[in-house]
C-alpha cells in the first residue's frame, strides 16, 4: 500500500468529522455567521504567512532540483494566490476594506498549529516536513470536491469561488505532487522515521479540524467569566 494511502486511511475519521462540522456544512449550505467568517479569515491570513515560511524551509531541504523548483513555485503562488479564497469569505461577511488588515491576536489553535509546523520545519527532514504540510492541502481539496459533488454549486452560491478555488484541477495536481514526494521519502525512510512522518501528519489533521472549530465557536486564552467573576461553565469557587 502507498504510504500516502496509509496516511489517508488513518485520517479518514478526522476528514469525516471536519466535513460534518458546522463550519463546512455552512460553506456547503451557503450560510455562516459573520463572526465565524471574519475570525476564520483573520486567523488564516496569519496561518498562510507561517505556511509560506514552512514551504521555504521545504525548499531549503528539498532533495532534488525538481523538488526545489516545485517549492519555489509554491512560495510564489502562496504570496500571490490563496487570498482570493479569503476575498470570497470577506465579501459574504460584508467586511469593509477599512476593516481589513487589523492586528488580531493569535488564538490558541492557530498558535498550536503554527508551532507544530515550525517545530517540524526547524528540526526535521524533508519527508517529515512534507508529511506535516500535507493535511493542509489534502483536507481542503478532498472536502471542497465532496461538497461540490454534493451541492453542485452554481455561480450564485455564496461560496462558489471558495469551493472552486480548492476543488480546481490545479489544486488537485499540486496535491498529487506532494503525495508522490511523501511516498518517495517514506520508501527511503526507516520504521522510526516513517512513524515520525505519520505522527506529524496526524497532528496537522487534528489541528485542521480544530482550526475550523476555533473559527466557528471562537476561542480565548483565558477562561470566560460570568458577570460576578465566576468561571463560566464551572462551579462557582466562592460559594
Ligand atoms: C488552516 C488552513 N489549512 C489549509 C488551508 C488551505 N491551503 C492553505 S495553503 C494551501 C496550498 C495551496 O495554496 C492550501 C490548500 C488554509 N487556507 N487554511
Amino acid at each position: 500500500m502507498r504510504f500516502s494511502t496509509e496516511l489517508y486511511e488513518a485520517s479518514r475519521p478526522i476528514f469525516a468529522a471536519t466535513l460534518a462540522h458546522p463550519f463546512l456544512q455552512g460553506i456547503a449550505q451557503g450560510e455562516l455567521p459573520r463572526d465565524a467568517l471574519v475570525r476564520y479569515v483573520q486567523q488564516d491570513e496569519l496561518y498562510l504567512t507561517t505556511y509560506c515560511r514552512v514551504y521555504a524551509k521545504a525548499l531549503a531541504c528539498a532533495d532534488t532540483d525538481e523538488h526545489m523548483r516545485d517549492f519555489y513555485d509554491r512560495v510564489g503562488l502562496l504570496l500571490e494566490g490563496e487570498h482570493e479564497a479569503h476575498e470570497n469569505l470577506l465579501q459574504v461577511a460584508a467586511v469593509r476594506p477599512d476593516e481589513r488588515g487589523a492586528m488580531v491576536e493569535k488564538l490558541p489553535t492557530l498558535h498550536h498549529y503554527e508551532s507544530h509546523l515550525l517545530a517540524v520545519a526547524a528540526t526535521s527532514d524533508f519527508g517529515a516536513i512534507i508529511a506535516a504540510i500535507l493535511p493542509c492541502h489534502w483536507l481542503y481539496v478532498d472536502l471542497a470536491r465532496r461538497i461540490v459533488d454534493e451541492v453542485q454549486p452554481t455561480a450564485d452560491h455564496p461560496f462558489s469561488a471558495w469551493l472552486s478555488f480548492y476543488a480546481s484541477d490545479d489544486m488537485k495536481d499540486s496535491l498529487d505532487r506532494l503525495l508522490v514526494m511523501v511516498d518517495k521519502r517514506a520508501a527511503l525512510a526507516n520504521t522510526e522515521a516513517r512513524a515520525f512522518m505519520r505522527a506529524a501528519y496526524m497532528e496537522s489533521c487534528y489541528l485542521e479540524y480544530r482550526f475550523f472549530d476555533m473559527a466557528y465557536r471562537g476561542e480565548s486564552w483565558l477562561p470566560q467569566t460570568t458577570a460576578n467573576g465566576a468561571l463560566a461553565g464551572g462551579r462557582d469557587r466562592h460559594v
